[in-house]
């Protein structure tokens, strides 16, 4: 096949699913030959060619056109610089058994996405549009034992363990060891959409929009081994025990950029109240126009100083949009 097949794109609250296009290539080379991703997966081996990410995909196809396994892109939307464009974020598969009653659930997701819950959004959407189309009695999955993340998802879906095996990874050149996870059609129904975690903690986090004499906003881009690492916000941080969140923001404003601001220049805008996976962000942002000191970016991350209206072609995170168009109606 030269080109993807006519598959409809699947729909979740936030994501697509959809057949691999040719164009995908770079993107997946670059999010799989990502040793912390390959060495999760069984059939990728490490590291992983521009070349063989193009081949696959055109094998992807002629398995969906067969009938045998639906290999899709998961893709998400980022703000980009003519507004939002979409992003490939992972990828979800069915495949099916030799009997074709039941099949079996991948996915990964790339290193920059993780803790968004997008693995559950998809691998979920997956299987509901399978049970629907497909009228699989089962779907079963394995997951390297020291995979814990990927043993939650498949606990998310309603996947119950069964058992032990060892299995060839190819990125890690030899057998590993994996846990088996199961679910009968009734069970995944009963449990497709993944329930929100009961016990998502309030997380208080207290953040300002610094804003220069010509209205520009500084944004720092959050460093790498951090979660949401890349993408740029506001500075801030946790408010600890005991801290008020003004009390906070001083803090980190003086270990992040070196800068002394006073409470009484801190000026009370919005907040943010958005639930992450594993917690619920509250964050008031301050609006702050006067501070001491010699900017730095002591942590060497990098800053921008950004007109509200540009702040689309930022990566920030979810949280953060309903205060940029907050600022953008203010500033
Ligand atoms: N500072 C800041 N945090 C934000 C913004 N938007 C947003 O979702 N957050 C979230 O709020 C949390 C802030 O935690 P943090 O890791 O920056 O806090 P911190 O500086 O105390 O970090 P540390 O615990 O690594 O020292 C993160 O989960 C971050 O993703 C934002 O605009 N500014």
């Amino acid at each position: 096949m030269t080109a993807p097949p006519d598959f409809p794109p699947i729909r979740t609250e936030r994501l697509t699913l959809r057949p691999l296009r040719a164009e995908d290539a770079p993107a997946l080379h670059r999010l799989v030959n990502d040793w912390e991703v390959a060495k999760t997966l069984a059939r990728v081996p490490y590291p992983y060619g521009l070349d063989r990410a193009e081949s696959w995909i055109r094998s992807t196809w002629a398995q969906i056109e067969a009938g045998e396994a639906w290999h899709l892109a998961i893709t998400g939307e980022e703000p980009g610089p003519e507004g939002p464009a979409e992003t490939l974020v992972g990828c979800v598969a069915l495949t099916l058994d030799a009997d074709r009653r039941g099949a079996e659930l991948g996915y990964w997701v790339g290193r920059k996405f993780w803790g968004h819950g997008v693995a559950p959004e998809a691998a979920a959407g997956l299987c509901r549009w399978a049970l629907a189309q497909l009228g699989l009695e089962a779907v079963h999955a394995s997951a390297l034992r020291e995979n814990t993340r990927s043993a939650a998802v498949l606990r998310r879906l309603g996947l119950r363990p069964a058992g032990e095996a060892m299995q060839t990874f190819l990125s890690r050149g030899g057998p590993m060891p994996v846990l088996l996870f199961r679910a009968t059609r009734e069970e995944i129904l009963a449990t497709a959409v993944p329930p929100a975690p009961a016990d998502r903690t309030v997380l208080l986090v207290a953040a300002v929009a610094l804003v220069d004499a010509d209205g520009r906003v500084l944004l720092a881009r959050r460093p790498e081994g951090k979660p949401l690492a890349g993408l740029w916000e506001f500075p801030g941080g946790k408010v600890k025990p005991g801290e008020s969140p003004e009390a906070a923001l001083i803090r980190e404003l003086k270990e992040e950029l070196d800068i002394d601001v006073s409470e009484s220049c801190l000026a009370p805008f919005t907040f943010a109240s958005h639930a992450y996976e594993k917690f619920h962000l509250m964050m008031p942002l301050y609006l702050c126009r006067k501070w001491g000191g010699t900017m730095r970016a002591v942590e060497g991350q990098a800053l921008a100083w950004v007109r509200p209206r540009q702040m689309g072609g930022y990566a920030m995170p979810p949280a953060d949009k309903p205060l940029v168009a907050m600022l953008q109606d203010f500033l």
